[in-house]
């Protein structure tokens, strides 16, 4: 017999709001001969709680996604939602306060301040907010990260694993709707970069939180649960449960048949999995 009581949790969950969406969205640069679609007309949903790599050939439109789903730029035509607020219409303050109160970032260079201690470094963006450190939940962000003794060192005191861990750390501990990285461990070597990934795709399984990453590395994107390709500006393919290896190939298989291949415009060119529905 169905049980009752589980019904209404598929019913919400059916109807949960992606964590982040771009809606036909588009980015052009110059005019004329020399103009360059940088994004052209893409439609994607990142549902909560799920880790997505956006990968792509060089010049394929990677950050320039990733920059407008985050509200650090802003595009030609179309539409960013983060959570349920659109971005359109936003002034610089609201966008500001927005990027503060929803939005998490790792970044390649990890950005901590060399004079703060590391547990300045992490309620920094709260405190520049005037908000208040929920002090349960960022223990538990502490103790999962393995950063309970270090609170008390300087970045310069700490091994670089312990300052990424830092730096996962302050994009955490505001419980931002979704946290993006652009190439997070596109500096670091093998063992740092495996530290990182498994620490993002631990704040995914543990956590509920919501992940996109930019990065060039088949392996890093093996850690998400789905993996979007780009080229030439558009969705070619959107995919989940990719090993590194499915992903070196597809790849591969992007670099001979390379972007101009892909038909000019629009949504109706894109994978059907990329498309709002
Ligand atoms: N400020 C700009 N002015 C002109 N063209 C730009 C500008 N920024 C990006 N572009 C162009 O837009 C296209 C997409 O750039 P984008 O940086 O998003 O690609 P990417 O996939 O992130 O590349 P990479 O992997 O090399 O970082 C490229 O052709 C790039 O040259």
């Amino acid at each position: 017999m169905t049980n009752p009581a589980a019904a209404p949790e598929v019913a919400l969950e059916a109807q949960a709001p992606p964590a982040a969406a771009a809606y036909k969205l588009a980015k052009t640069y110059g005019k004329g001969e020399t103009v360059v679609h940088a994004l052209r007309e893409v439609s994607v949903e990142f549902a909560a709680g799920e880790f997505t790599a956006i990968m792509g050939p060089s010049g394929s439109g990677k950050s320039t996604l990733m920059h407008c789903l985050a509200g650090l730029d802003t595009a030609s035509s179309g539409n960013v939602q983060i959570g349920p607020i659109p971005l359109n219409g936003l002034n610089d303050k609201q966008m500001t306060k927005l990027r503060r109160d929803l939005v998490g970032f790792v970044f390649q260079s990890f950005n901590l301040v060399p004079t703060l201690t590391a547990r300045e470094n992490i309620t920094l963006p709260l405190d520049i907010a005037g908000k208040k450190v929920d002090k349960d939940w960022m223990q538990a962000v502490v103790d999962r990260l393995g950063l309970a003794d270090r609170l008390g060192h300087r970045p310069s005191e700490l091994s670089g694993g312990q300052v990424q861990r830092v730096a996962c750390a302050r994009a955490l501990v505001a419980r931002p709707q979704i946290i993006f990285g652009d190439e997070p461990t596109g500096n670091l070597d093998s063992r740092s970069s495996a530290e990182v990934l498994s620490i993002l795709r631990a704040t995914v399984d543990d956590f509920g939180q919501t992940v996109v990453v930019v990065t060039h590395d088949p392996r890093a994107a093996s850690y998400a649960d789905r993996v979007i390709f780009l080229a030439d500006g558009q969705i070619v393919n959107d995919q989940r449960g990719l090993s590194t290896d499915d992903i070196y190939e597809y790849m591969k298989h992007l670099d001979e048949h390379p972007p101009t291949q892909v038909p000019e415009q629009s949504s109706e060119t894109q994978s059907p999995a990329a498309g709002r529905d």
